[in-house]
C-alpha cells in the first residue's frame, strides 16, 4: 500500500491515495498503520476517496480502529494532499465527510499548501444529538463525577462528540489516568474526546486533549472548534481565539450569526512510502 505520512501541528495519519489504492480492510489497516513500534506510527488512517458530491471525500480512522465522522487536522491535510498531488487544481475545495460535506480555502506558497481555512459548520449543542445522556437539553459547565472527582463539563458535537472541561494547570494533568475515564464514562454513549482546557485571556485559549479511540494526541482541531464555542458560551472570551495545543496553534472564529465555526492552521507532508500489508 502506497502512502503518504502527515500531520496537522502534529496530529499525525497515515494518508492513502483511494483514486489509485483500494484498502480492503480499514480497521485493520489503521490498527497496524497507527502502532508507532510494529507499524508506520500515526494517530489513525485517513482514505482520501472520489466522491459524488464533492471535490474529494475524506474517511477516517482512528488507531484502534474506530470510524470518526469528522477530524479537523486531518481534513486539512486532505486538502493539501489533493491540491499538492494534482488531484485538484482549485484553492476553494469541498470534502465530504461522514458529518457532511465541508467547504475549505487553500493557502498556497512556492506551489505549495501551507495552510487551510475550513468551515467546520455549526456546532450541535443537544445532549441527545452528541449523545450525552443528561436530563438538561444541553450540558453547559454542569458538574459530572468523574473518578470520583467532580468536573464542570461543556458538551459539544462538531460532528463528533467533546467534553470541554476548564483546568488551572494543563501541564500537570494525569491525562493517561483520567482520559479513559472520560472516554468511557456511562454518560457517553458512543464515548468521547474529552478536552482539558484553561483561559490564558479573552483571546487565547490552551489545551491537552484525550481523543477517543487514539488516546492523548498533540493536537484536535474539532477539539480546538469545540473548545472555542464552549469558552464563548461559558463567557470566557470573544468569538475568535487561538487554541494553542501540545503541537501549535490554530485559530478559531464562531461566527455566531451564520452560526459556523472556522478553522485555520497548517498542513505538512512527512513522507511518501509503501508498506506491505
Ligand atoms: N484528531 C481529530 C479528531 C479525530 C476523531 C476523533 N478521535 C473521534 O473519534 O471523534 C481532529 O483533528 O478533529
Amino acid at each position: 500500500m502506497k502512502f503518504t505520512k502527515m500531520h496537522g501541528i502534529g496530529n499525525d495519519y497515515v494518508y492513502v491515495n483511494c483514486f489509485k489504492e483500494t484498502v480492503e480492510d480499514p480497521e485493520k489497516t489503521a490498527i497496524l498503520v497507527s502502532d508507532r513500534h510494529f507499524g508506520i506510527g500515526s494517530d489513525g488512517l485517513i482514505l482520501i476517496k472520489p466522491s459524488s458530491v464533492a471535490d474529494g471525500k475524506m474517511e477516517m480512522y482512528n488507531a484502534d480502529g474506530s470510524q470518526g465522522a469528522m477530524c479537523g487536522n486531518g481534513i486539512r491535510c486532505v486538502a493539501k494532499y489533493m491540491y499538492d498531488y494534482g488531484i485538484t487544481d482549485k484553492t476553494s475545495i469541498s470534502v465530504e465527510t461522514k458529518s457532511g460535506i465541508k467547504y475549505l480555502d487553500l493557502t498556497v506558497e512556492n506551489g505549495k499548501v501551507s495552510a487551510v481555512r475550513v468551515n467546520m459548520g455549526s456546532p450541535v449543542l443537544q445532549a441527545a444529538a452528541i449523545p450525552a445522556v443528561s436530563e438538561k437539553e444541553t450540558v453547559i459547565d454542569e458538574p459530572v463525577t468523574v473518578n470520583g472527582r467532580e468536573w464542570r463539563l461543556t458538551c459539544v458535537s462538531m460532528g463528533n462528540p467533546h467534553a470541554v472541561t476548564y483546568v488551572e494547570d494543563v501541564k500537570h494533568l494525569d491525562i493517561e489516568k483520567i482520559g479513559p475515564e472520560f472516554e468511557h464514562h456511562p454518560m457517553f454513549p458512543d464515548r468521547v474526546n474529552t478536552e482539558f482546557a484553561h483561559v490564558i485571556d479573552r483571546h487565547t485559549v490552551e489545551m491537552r486533549v484525550w481523543e477517543r479511540g487514539s488516546g492523548e494526541t498533540l493536537a484536535c482541531g474539532t477539539g480546538a472548534c469545540a473548545t472555542a464555542v464552549a469558552s464563548v458560551l461559558n463567557g470566557y472570551t470573544e468569538d475568535e481565539v487561538t487554541v494553542k495545543l501540545l503541537g501549535g496553534d490554530l485559530k478559531i472564529f464562531w461566527d455566531r450569526k451564520e452560526n459556523n465555526v472556522y478553522m485555520t492552521g497548517s498542513a505538512t507532508t512527512v513522507f511518501d512510502g509503501e508498506i506491505a500489508l
